[in-house]
């Protein structure tokens, strides 16, 4: 007999938990959900909010000095201070809020750690000890993800920071190390350099953020680069260890000495705080998916309805083998919601474009860099879609040479490229890259998904003077 029976179970309540359980309740069924730590995830605490709280700023700021006319009455640089206690305002670590709006929608919040015990059945352990066995008809797995520790020598040794402390800082260190030019490199980069820390990146890749488009990294490149950041690319650490820290010049931090990373090339380079920003890890480490049969540490494989086993597992979020992004966790998680919620009441799923198949996972995945110059992308790049067999041919027009562009900012530089499927005449992949162009990717998306040919696309006209003047240019370098 259970301590408590429901229709559904949802073990993480990150943004992706949250909206699988609150779809489901919504349409009738009761939900439980479990949280460890906080509820609100990663991302409310520790990854997208804080790190885009303090991008926002130093973004904002470097725009008015490409102004005439504001860059001379807004100079000085951003209030580091007033910075983080706005970043505290969106991310303090308090989830009393989030917590409450469960309660108030009728989720019950089961406090610890959930773990999977064979089919159906999940055992929660609390931060007392105690336990409580919940049987439910439905589980969903929702437990998000771990940084990656790439095996460096020494990387025990110097209290490395994850996300985790680089999002949460409090005091803005003389200098940071950055292992990986990925997405959480370049964002941290940004931030840590405009607020005052001298930068090492260190990318064992030839290019910065190397599932974008190239010229995407290599324009990052540039300007990471062009504000000071020391960027190294193909080169990998192969030995980290801090200085004593005293009477040698060496800077202190709160843990001791600087670390200093042994690069590959026999170099070395010095930081007060060292960011692994390797990748992320699926937490199914310690969650009993043995105890249905499937391998621990591995992300769980759902379909395209979020099922992993029978009719009573699914995944979702960073857990699954879904894009980990947000955004797209979220969409999983409605899909999610209402494939049980249809189960449930004993009704076939529907297909491609139905609510019960995440089909944009395979189309039309976007994603937003927030990097001065951003970068915002959706789709295949040109050679992801050479790679996936699609006969394609990709333009490209720069941001600047458009009215809207040059108005935006003074030098703007930018571009965009369309990925053109030429036997369709539809475009499967887009990026922008620029000053602002965040919203851009938007109606590349709904291109995307709409599977709008291009001759129709030829009659979305762009307003007069906006960015997305660049769409016309595009049409027109295409052959339009
Ligand atoms: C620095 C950084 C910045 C990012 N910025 C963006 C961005 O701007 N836009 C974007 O779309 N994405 C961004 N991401 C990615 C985004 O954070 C993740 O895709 C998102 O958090 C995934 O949500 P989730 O609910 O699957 O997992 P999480 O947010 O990780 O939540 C999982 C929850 O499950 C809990 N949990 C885990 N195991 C258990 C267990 N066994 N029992 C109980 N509870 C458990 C955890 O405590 C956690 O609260 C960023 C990531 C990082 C690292
Ligand atoms: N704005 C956003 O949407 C946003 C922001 C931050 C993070 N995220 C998501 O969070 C996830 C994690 O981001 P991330 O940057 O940690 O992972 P990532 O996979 O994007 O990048 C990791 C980078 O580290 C490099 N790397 C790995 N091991 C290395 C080593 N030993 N030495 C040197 N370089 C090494 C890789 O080449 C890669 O470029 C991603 O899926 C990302 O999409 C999204």
């Amino acid at each position: 007999m259970s301590d408590l029976e429901v229709d559904v179970v949802v073990i993480g309540a990150g943004p992706v938990g949250e909206n699988v359980a609150g779809r489901a309740h919504q349409q009738g069924l009761s939900a439980a959900i479990v949280e460890s730590r906080l509820v609100g995830g990663e991302c409310s605490y520790y990854a997208c909010i804080p790190s885009k709280a303090l991008l926002r700023p130093v973004d904002l700021y470097a725009a008015t000095q490409r102004m005439p006319g504001v860059a001379e009455a807004v100079s000085g640089g951003v209030d580091v201070s007033a910075v983080l206690a706005r970043r505290d305002a969106f991310a303090a670590e308090d989830d009393t809020g989030q917590a409450d709006w469960l309660s108030g929608a009728g989720i019950t919040l089961l406090r610890g750690h959930g773990r999977l015990a064979g089919e159906r059945a999940v055992e929660v352990t609390h931060h007392d000890g105690t336990t409580t066995s919940v049987a439910a008809r439905y589980v969903v797995v929702a437990t998000g993800s771990t940084p990656a520790r790439p095996p460096i020598d020494g990387l025990d040794t110097v209290n490395a920071w994850t996300n985790q402390e680089a999002t949460q800082v409090k005091e803005i260190p003389a200098s940071l190390l950055i292992l990986g030019g990925g997405v959480v490199g370049v964002e941290m980069a940004t931030v840590f350099r405009r607020l005052g820390a001298r930068v090492t990146l260190v990318q064992h890749g030839d290019r910065l953020i190397p599932t974008t488009e190239p010229e995407a990294g290599r324009r990052l490149q540039a300007a990471l680069e062009a504000d000071g950041v020391d960027v190294r690319l193909s080169t990998s650490m192969t030995a980290v260890r801090r200085d004593g820290g005293s009477g040698d010049g060496a800077e202190r931090s709160s843990t001791g000495g600087e670390v200093v990373a042994t690069l590959d090339d026999g170099s070395e380079v010095r930081g007060s705080e060292l960011l692994v920003a390797a990748g992320r890890r699926p937490a199914t480490s310690d969650l009993g998916v043995d105890t249905v049969g499937l391998e621990p540490g591995r992300p769980l494989d759902a379909d395209e309805s979020t099922t992993v086993l029978g009719d009573w597992l699914y995944a979702v979020g960073d857990a699954s083998t879904g894009a980990k992004l947000t955004h797209m966790g979220k969409y999983q998680a409605r899909i999610c919601g209402d494939v049980v919620v249809a189960r449930s009441r004993g009704q076939e799923l529907g297909g491609r474009y139905s609510h019960h198949a995440a089909t944009a996972e395979h189309t039309a995945v976007p994603q937003v860099i927030f990097t001065d110059p951003q970068v915002a992308a959706v789709g295949y790049t040109e050679a992801g879609a050479r790679d996936a067999g699609l006969p394609v041919r990709a333009v490209s027009y720069e941001i600047g040479s458009v009215a809207g562009g040059s108005l935006q900012a003074d030098g703007y530089d930018g571009f965009a490229t369309i990925v053109v499927d030429t036997d369709r005449a539809v475009i499967v992949g887009a990026t922008f890259v620029g000053q602002d162009v965040a919203d851009m990717v938007h109606a590349a998306t709904i291109a995307i998904v709409g599977e709008v040919p291009l001759e129709r696309l030829w009659h979305a006209v762009p307003s007069f003077p906006t960015m997305s003047e660049v769409w016309l240019r595009l049409l027109e370098t295409y052959g339009l």
